[in-house]
């Protein structure tokens, strides 16, 4: 029996998706990483740093694609310390510096992206991005009449997750069904969505079903933006490596019941879909509003990795922030 530890509890919600959205994983893993620190009891410092590197795995096997996740354990980990009260010093400030870093770049990104929402306008939303929605919210607390049209999501439907925050805010929305995306494109303006990860060419990995909205928003000439934190750019993908996408459970898709009625039918669940950057207009990020194609750029200078860097990255299996 696994003996459940605060570490192992967040490692289980974020699995099961209790605790879910890519900032907020980033966010709760580096909190966990940080009470992980301040928990043990060693003054062996190599101990610790064995210790350190086990709960850093554990969370890392939890979700394989949202690149925050990686890139904030990689922050929290950027330690040197040749004693074991210097390395939770270190640690604790670190996971601090990414939580508070995190969420000023989401504010940020609802400034930069409230510029780009016109008075009167539709917008289109997928799943649930609390980058996205810190746009939403701040559009509309500067007065801005704006509707949301909010897809369901399946099948985790997080869908109604993005309609509970919106109708908290009073911020008028209406829910549809992902298949009635395309029909409905005609009434939009413009699209946002939130990003896992965001690739070296400027692809964006998100919730399964982003790149038919984008298609549909492509075929209507309707604006598709992507709210992303640079926390949220791959590393790994200059070295040449494709993102991974989580091929989820498929009792997420048909109950048991059913199943057992089919034996034989095979069910697929990817959780995320790749769109291609030629169908992203812009990328919302804390640092500007970006065309895709400077993504390299943001990994490279802003991020400040080389592709000896993301190399070594790419065989430990970790993305980094810095
Ligand atoms: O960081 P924020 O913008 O909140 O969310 C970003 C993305 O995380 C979510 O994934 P999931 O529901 O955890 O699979 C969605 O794909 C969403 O677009």
């Amino acid at each position: 029996m696994i003996l459940m530890t605060a570490l192992t509890e967040t490692a289980e919600k974020i699995k099961n998706m209790e605790i879910r959205g890519a900032g907020k994983i980033a966010r709760s893993a580096a909190e966990a990483m940080k009470e992980e620190a301040l928990s043990i009891k060693t003054k062996d410092i190599k101990e610790f740093n064995r210790r350190m590197e086990d709960a850093y795995n554990i969370l890392y096997s939890t979700r394989p694609t949202a690149v925050s996740l990686p890139n904030a354990l990689r922050a929290v980990m950027r330690y040197k310390a040749d004693t074991v009260e210097d390395a939770k010093t270190a640690i604790a400030a670190n996971a601090d510096a990414f939580i508070s870093g995190s969420e000023n770049a989401v504010k940020k990104i609802g400034e930069i992206g409230a510029h780009r929402i016109k008075d009167g306008d539709t917008i289109m939303t997928h799943c649930n991005s609390s980058a996205a929605f810190a746009i939403f919210e701040t559009a509309y607390r500067q007065g801005k009449d704006i509707n949301v049209i909010a897809t369901e999501t399946r099948p985790r439907q997080q869908g109604y997750v993005t309609v509970d925050f919106l109708q908290k805010s009073g911020i008028p929305t209406t829910l549809i069904l992902d298949s009635a995306v395309r029909y409905t494109m005609k009434k939009v303006d413009l699209v946002i969505v939130g990003a896992d990860a965001v690739t070296v060419n400027g692809s964006l990995v998100n919730k399964v079903g982003t790149s038919q909205v984008a298609l549909a928003a492509n075929e209507a000439r309707v604006g598709f933006v992507c709210a992303a934190e640079t926390y949220k750019f791959s590393p790994r993908t200059l070295f040449g490596e494709m993102v991974e996408i989580e091929e989820r459970d498929p009792t997420e898709v048909l109950c048991n019941e059913l199943r057992a009625k089919w034996p034989n039918l095979k069910i697929s669940n990817p959780a995320f879909d790749i769109t291609p950057h030629k169908y992203i207009d812009m990328i919302i990020t804390e640092i500007g509003a970006i065309s895709p194609e400077m993504a390299y750029w943001v990994i490279k200078d802003k991020l400040g990795w080389e592709l000896e860097e993301a190399a070594e990255a790419s065989m430990r299996g970790c993305d980094d922030e810095n």
